[in-house]
């Protein structure tokens, strides 16, 4: 005779087999781990609309926000971990490319350049980043939770559409902007000749970083749609090997 699960739907049977691979310990860990990210960036939300209603400019927001920005962007550091150990089924290299240019452009870049922190640039990508990670992280609990409403699932699914080319565009922008404080005080740069004999320059590893945006970029975007046209619409993909 044919078990309950049997009976059920295809849909029905991929949840249970995800449920029982998942784990008790790993479905907490991650409910906690995603209400925390989405607190934080929820905190982080709040802050810099009272700033903005505050001071009526955009100046100094980012130094006001910047503790809150750098703890829990690099606390992002652990989604390429949970990769890694298989709580998560999303590729380690799809994650860790996403997590670690975020780190990237805060710590290398905006953290360590202080003339460019009053840029439009950097307020865009901060505000894109809060928006996306918001409905990620909301997404993320509520589905853990079982209770996912629509709404979030499809912010979720379609709102990068439009938010992730808006973030690349304040990236790059930051960058671009940073490059003539970095030519112009040598920063992160070894020159010849030293001790070691090598030299790097950080001026040229950055542009080296933005024409990486052009290969990378369309991956993550596509990787996306993929995930958009499985979720939404159902579809079967048979993702190759990222
Ligand atoms: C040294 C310097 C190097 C620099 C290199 C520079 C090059 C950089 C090029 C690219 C730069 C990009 C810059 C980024 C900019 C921005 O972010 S702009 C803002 C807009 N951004 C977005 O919209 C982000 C979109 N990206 C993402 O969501 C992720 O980062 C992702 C890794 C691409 C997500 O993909 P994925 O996880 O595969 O998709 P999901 O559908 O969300 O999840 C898949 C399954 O995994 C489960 N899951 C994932 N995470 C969690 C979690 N934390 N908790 C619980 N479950 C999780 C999810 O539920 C799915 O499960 P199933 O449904 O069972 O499959």
């Amino acid at each position: 005779m044919a078990s309950g699960e049997e009976d059920g739907t295809v849909e029905e049977k991929e949840t249970n087999n995800k449920k029982r691979t998942k784990g008790a310990i790993a479905t907490a860990w991650l409910t906690f781990y995603n209400i925390a990210m989405t607190a934080g960036w929820l905190v982080l939300a709040v802050a810099m609309v009272r700033y903005y209603l505050q001071k009526g400019t955009h100046k100094g927001l980012y130094r006001n926000i910047a503790r809150t920005l750098k703890f829990f962007q690099t606390f992002a550091l652990l989604e390429v971990g949970h990769c890694a150990i298989g709580i998560v089924r999303t590729s380690v290299i799809v994650t860790g490319v996403q997590v670690c240019s975020r780190i990237f452009m805060v710590w290398f870049v905006t953290n360590s350049i202080r003339q460019i922190q009053n840029e439009e640039s950097v307020i865009l990508f901060v505000v894109v980043w809060t928006i996306t990670e918001i409905t990620r992280y909301s997404f993320y609990t509520f589905n853990l939770l079982n209770h996912l409403p629509y709404f979030i699932k499809w912010a979720r699914y379609n709102m990068f559409i439009v938010m992730y080319p808006l973030g690349v565009i304040g990236e790059l922008l930051t960058i671009h902007a940073s490059l003539p404080y970095v030519r112009r005080s040598g920063m992160y740069s070894l020159r010849l000749p030293n001790k070691y004999n090598v030299s790097f320059d950080y001026y040229y590893f950055l542009i080296i970083v933005m024409l990486s945006y052009i290969p990378l970029f369309p991956q993550l975007y596509f990787h996306m749609l993929r995930q958009r046209r499985r979720v939404l619409h159902g579809e079967i993909i048979v993702e190759k090997d990222e």
